[in-house]
């Protein structure tokens, strides 16, 4: 992707990982050169453990480099001044806030300090910036409420709320949907995305939702699990096979056209021919594939299921050789197919 405009951060020959007293430092992973560009959101992903929360701690100068340097704009992040840094950046990280007694609206307002200074007075564009945050993130409900008094996931929103009051160039997050449920997940991720176009801001966040991250980021910072990170759009990575590479592991399979991972299909074995609407037959092959049945694509096969859509009832027809029968559920249908099968 071509960029217009130069980028908000950018590392050279980064390596990331934790020093230890009297002993040269430990890299986890080495030799990055990161940028990123106002307007995108950058999903990092990589398996447990491979170093996505060390980082993140590193680019937002909460933790030293092993070696190479990162720049914010022009300036080395070594000699940034703190209280610039705080403009620039905001970082949310998963673990849990020390201001367990302040309220959600309290919490929100710190997020604002590094305009109003700690004992600035809140004009009213402050207040109508936190306002904003918390509506953003989908905190207002729960303004009034104290942070020991949250869920997890009412939690995680109102640190994204702090991060968005204090109204950086650039957001950082580490896992933002951990403890999310799915229609939150889904919204979460949608809102960084609008969020990075809208306001231009660069948006960084760490993940293992690697289907909604194929779904909606601009780039991918993807880890193999030879510690390699590769960037790229979501695209180009599936395509080259370095995305489901990352993640393949044994019997476990990546299907590009779907962008989902799944078992992998038998590749011997019975094989039955399914033909039909797409959305009927996408869910007959789902449920034969528990039971380590593929789909086969000839039209000649000895077994085959035809999904009838008659006013909008489905009905499976099962030919098993010379026999006929007919289903009105998957359900009877994969039972039927089981009897056969022990014939
Ligand atoms: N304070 C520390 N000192 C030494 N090693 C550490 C420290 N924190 C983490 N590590 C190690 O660094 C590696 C990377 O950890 P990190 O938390 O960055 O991984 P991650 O990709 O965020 O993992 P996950 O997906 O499980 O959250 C791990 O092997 C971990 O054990």
């Amino acid at each position: 992707m071509m960029h217009n405009q130069p980028s908000l951060l950018h590392t050279t020959s980064l390596s990331v990982g934790y020093i230890r007293s009297n002993k040269p430092g430990m890299p986890i992973l080495q030799n990055l050169d990161l940028n990123l560009h106002p307007g995108q959101l950058v999903c990092l992903l990589g398996a447990n453990g491979t170093g996505k929360s060390t980082l993140i701690r590193t680019l937002a100068g909460l933790q030293q480099p092993v070696s190479g340097e990162i720049f914010i704009g022009e300036t080395n992040l070594k000699t940034i001044k703190p209280e610039l840094l705080a403009k620039k950046l905001s970082v949310v990280l998963t673990e849990k806030p020390d201001h367990n007694n302040l309220t959600v609206r309290e919490l929100v307002t710190i997020g604002r300090t590094p305009h109003t200074g700690w004992f600035g007075t809140l004009k009213k564009k402050d207040d109508e910036k936190i306002q904003y945050a918390m509506e953003m993130a989908g905190a207002g409900a729960f303004a009034a409420r104290r942070l020991h008094e949250l869920s997890d996931g009412e939690r995680q929103k109102v640190m994204l709320a702090r991060a968005l009051a204090q109204d950086t160039d650039m957001i950082l997050l580490d896992e933002p949907t951990a403890h999310l449920d799915i229609p939150n997940r889904v919204e979460m991720m949608y809102l960084l995305h609008a969020l990075a176009r809208k306001t231009n801001k660069a948006i960084l966040l760490s993940t293992h939702e690697l289907d909604l991250a194929l779904q909606i980021a601009d780039r991918l910072w993807l880890i193999d699990k030879a510690k390699q990170l590769t960037s790229g759009t979501p695209e180009d990575l599936v395509l080259n096979g370095t995305f489901g590479n990352a993640f393949t592991k044994i019997g476990l399979h990546f299907d590009p056209l779907k962008g989902t991972f799944g078992l992998q299909p038998p590749a011997y074995g019975l094989h039955i021919f399914v033909t039909g609407d797409p959305v009927p037959v996408h869910w007959t092959v789902h449920a034969l594939s528990k039971e380590n049945i593929g789909r086969s694509t000839e039209h000649t096969h000895r077994y085959s299921i035809t999904v009838e859509n008659k006013t909008g009832e489905f009905t499976w027809i099962l030919k098993w050789n010379e026999v006929v029968t007919t289903h009105r559920s998957i359900e009877s249908l994969v039972e039927e197919v089981k009897k056969m099968r022990t014939r």
